[in-house]
């Protein structure tokens, strides 16, 4: 898969067809928008692409931190799996200030070539978002693009979009948010170095430090699996503040189960599976690592 970075100014030597938004998460519906990409690619011989944006759309927009599902990385690997064979990057300030008949008539058709494109049903684009799938069937039909427009899919009879997963997430929806995505949520992050009161008591985790500006899991305790090196372990992981011992901040930290390796700066994914139980606050630290055994019993038992 070739990757891109480009200017509003540049052009693009290749014709493509091109899927448009934000994919974050890369979800079941966005799958199914990269699935007819690619099927129109084959038909009409044009390049398999999607347009992404350097950052968040809302991040540009209203100047907060976006929560995020995936990293850059995770989204590109998850791309090349999916069968898309170019990604051209653009910082959406640079896209946000074109008014809608130029994103479309200049910008995709002439800058990137593109000849056909695939959007969800509700797409919008442009100058303050002025722009929708009406219109751009309009410019479309002048300039014989053609569109594929995906109707909205749902899923437990609610439409799926990367806020609800988020949203699902927040309260610790973990299985229905993995079923929305069609994988394991999953946080990138380097392993840094805790107080080490883990490893004295027989309980050793490696705290994370994400990649990403990732959505926060509700505070509690969940099942999960650790990609290390390629090899992949059951984990107990805890995702809070630690408040027995009157810790602040947010530390993820994950028990990997049978495993004595030095990973410190080493980076790892972790794949959040079942929500176990809420942060509690014990009465003392032998009661918080008689939980935690039984949070790991819990793990080592899962098929
Ligand atoms: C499976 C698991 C469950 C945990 N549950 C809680 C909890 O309910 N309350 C809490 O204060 N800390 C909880 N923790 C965090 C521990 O306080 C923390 O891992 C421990 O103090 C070791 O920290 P260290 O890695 O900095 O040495 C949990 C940790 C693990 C691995
Ligand atoms: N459930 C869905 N059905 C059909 N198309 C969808 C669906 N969800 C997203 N899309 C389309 O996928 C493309 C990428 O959309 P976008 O990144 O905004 O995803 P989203 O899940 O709707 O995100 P958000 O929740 O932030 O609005 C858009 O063209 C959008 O219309």
């Amino acid at each position: 898969m070739e990757i891109i970075q480009i200017h509003p100014q540049d052009k693009i030597d290749k014709e493509i067809v091109v899927a448009l938004g934000n994919f974050d998460g890369i979800h079941l519906a966005h799958q199914e928008l990269i699935r007819q990409a690619i099927k129109i690619a084959k038909k009409k011989k044009l390049t398999a692409s999607v347009l992404m944006f350097t950052e968040h759309t809302k991040k540009a927009l209203l100047h907060t931190e976006q929560n995020l599902l995936m990293s850059r990385r995770q989204k590109l690997d998850l791309l090349e799996k999916l069968g898309i064979e170019l990604v051209v990057e653009i910082e959406f300030s640079e896209i946000m200030k074109m008014s809608p008949e130029y994103f479309v008539n200049e910008f995709l058709a002439k800058h990137l070539k593109a000849r056909a494109i695939v959007v969800g049903y509700d797409y919008r684009f442009g100058y303050k978002a002025k722009g929708n799938i009406d219109l751009l069937l309009a410019y479309a039909e002048d300039l014989g693009l053609d569109v594929k427009v995906v109707e909205a899919i749902k899923k437990k009879k609610n439409i799926i979009s990367s806020t609800r997963i988020r949203d699902e997430i927040q309260k610790g929806k973990i299985g229905l948010a993995n079923d929305l995505l069609g994988r394991p949520f999953t946080i990138q992050g380097r392993v840094v170095h805790g107080k080490s009161l883990g490893k004295k008591m027989g309980y050793p985790t490696a705290n994370l430090q994400p990649l990403a500006h990732y959505v926060v899991p509700k505070y509690g305790v969940y099942d999960t699996n650790v990609l290390v090196n390629g090899h992949l372990y059951k984990a107990a992981t805890s995702v809070g503040t630690n408040p027995t011992l009157k810790e602040s901040g947010l530390k993820i930290e994950a028990h990997i189960l049978d495993f004595d390796q030095d990973i410190y700066n080493q980076e790892v994914d972790l794949q959040f599976l079942t929500f176990l139980r809420k942060e509690k606050s014990f009465k003392n630290v032998d009661e918080l690592f008689k939980q935690i055994e039984k949070d790991t019993n819990r793990v080592r038992a899962r098929k």
